[in-house]
């Protein structure tokens, strides 16, 4: 069954229709449909190359596909001159894999980047106050707001990156694998936090991952990319239901059971008294 949305519908901010990228002979996606809801984490998958990075980017405008339609919060993103002709970049917010800070720049004059460029009105004493905020909410102790990029950890980068991709109270939030390259501990801490901040700023979030822990921890549904299209929508059981073969090898392979069986032992270990 297919189903038609409305440019400016609100309950799905982004909606992408047969969209297609490619870069010389190389196609990258052809015909790829999706759908994003409001208020939800889409975690988005595929093996490696097959344009989730490329996808983002479409979306945020910074990739000008070469056919197909993108709407992310009523206004398309296709129909845009270039992506300073955008005029909702100040509603999205992105956390590039690795982070992409200035090196030369505290992480507080990072977070500052994007409100001195959206809001050059604001005065400086409103604008660190307001970094430093966005600092803490992103987990990060008082005085990182003073550090610079190289005195942090992977995870507190990572952390830092959100903070300046929450800078402007977006509405939704991009995360390019945000838990890639940190340890099990930090990994499940920043799944946490994105969950938190989710629910607490009523973020719609579009994160994509290899992360088998975080799809199960906090997405609410699974958006897969196979054959240069999203395959498949929907919760991991959805998921498990249909028998593509990536499908099944990617959730119920050792790393898809391991991840399931985590997260099941989590819920029932609740329950569970120790003896
Ligand atoms: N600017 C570019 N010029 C040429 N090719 C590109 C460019 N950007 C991406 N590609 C190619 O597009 C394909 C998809 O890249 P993309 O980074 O979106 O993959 P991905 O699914 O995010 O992969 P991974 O999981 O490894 O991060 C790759 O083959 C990549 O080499």
């Amino acid at each position: 069954m297919s189903e038609t949305f409305l440019p400016d519908d609100p309950q799905h901010p982004i909606v992408v229709e047969n969209l297609r990228n490619s870069f010389g002979d190389h196609v990258i996606h052809e015909g790829l449909s999706l759908t994003v809801n409001r208020g939800e984490i889409l975690g988005v998958v595929g093996g490696s190359g097959t344009g989730k990075s490329v996808l983002m980017r479409s979306i945020i405008g910074l990739q000008v596909p070469d056919d197909g339609s993108i709407t992310v919060l009523g206004r398309s993103i296709t129909d845009a001159e270039g992506d300073e002709d955008i005029d909702i970049r100040a509603r999205w917010g992105v956390l590039f894999q690795g982070g992409a800070l200035f090196s030369t720049l505290t992480v507080g004059e990072n977070v500052e980047v994007p409100l001195k460029e959206f809001y050059p009105e604001i005065a400086e004493q409103l604008r660190h106050e307001i970094a430093q905020f966005k600092v803490m909410l992103s987990g990060l102790p008082r005085d990182a707001v003073n550090k610079y990029p190289a005195e942090l950890s992977g995870g507190m980068k990572k952390r830092a990156g959100l903070a300046r991709a929450l800078a402007l109270d977006p509405e939704l939030l991009f995360l390019d694998e945000p838990t890639a390259g940190l340890d099990p501990i930090g990994a499940a801490a920043f799944d946490k936090l994105t969950r938190a901040l989710q629910e607490t700023l009523g973020l719609t979030v579009f994160l994509i991952t290899h992360d088998l822990d975080t799809l199960y921890e906090i997405c609410d549904r699974v958006a897969v990319l196979a054959d240069k299209k999203v395959i498949a929508v929907g919760t991991i059981p959805e998921l498990l239901a249909l028998d593509h073969p990536w499908i099944q090898e990617y959730f119920n392979g050792p790393r898809g059971r391991a991840a399931r069986d985590a997260q099941h032992g989590a819920r029932h270990g609740a329950n569970q008294k120790v003896l």
